[in-house]
């Protein structure tokens, strides 16, 4: 484990897990198998990423809305904008581990489907899922109710 008492709580309850090559080997092999889908589809060019990050979310565990580049301005409990704090990180990649949980789910939260409804997902074991990680895609985790949640996220630079 590297931390979880640096972080705010009020913002994300999580623990953060050092990377072991077995994952990191696991992770690459499901992003080549995809890169050429996902650079054709965003028109881009994956150069390189931050390491992997391993996060578990126990009980309790959460994550509030947020941009992956940025950090959140908030004006009376609301978000009102987010300011570019890390311009390198373009796309994030994240990897769910495992789906033996409740709750957990994770809500783009300035997203709706065409019938206005909410975009949440829950994770399935294996699945990925890849976005821009500016402010419109800003994301958060629902609180996990019961067991453990585990995933994979990596930043990408891109041109
Ligand atoms: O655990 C997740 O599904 C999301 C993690 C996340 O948003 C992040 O690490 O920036
Ligand atoms: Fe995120």
């Amino acid at each position: 484990m590297i931390s979880n008492n640096n972080l705010n709580e009020s913002i994300r309850k999580t623990i953060l897990h050092n990377p072991t090559d077995k994952l990191r080997e696991l992770f690459h092999k499901r992003i080549n198998k995809y890169k050429n889908d996902i650079e054709k589809f965003f028109g881009v060019s994956l150069l390189k990423g931050t390491d992997i990050q391993i996060l578990e979310y126990k009980e309790g565990g959460h994550y509030n809305c947020h941009a992956d580049n940025a950090s959140v301005i908030m004006k009376n409990n609301h978000i009102v904008g987010y300011k570019v704090v890390r311009s390198e990180r373009k796309l994030t990649t994240l990897l769910f581990l495992n789906e033996d949980f409740l709750g957990g789910e994770i809500e783009f939260c300035h997203l709706r489907y065409y019938n206005n409804k909410r975009v949440i997902l829950k994770p399935k074991i294996g699945m990925m899922i890849v976005f821009p990680s500016h402010g419109l895609f800003a994301h958060k985790v629902f609180e996990v109710k019961k067991g453990k949640r585990f995933a994979i996220v990596k930043w990408w630079d891109v041109i």
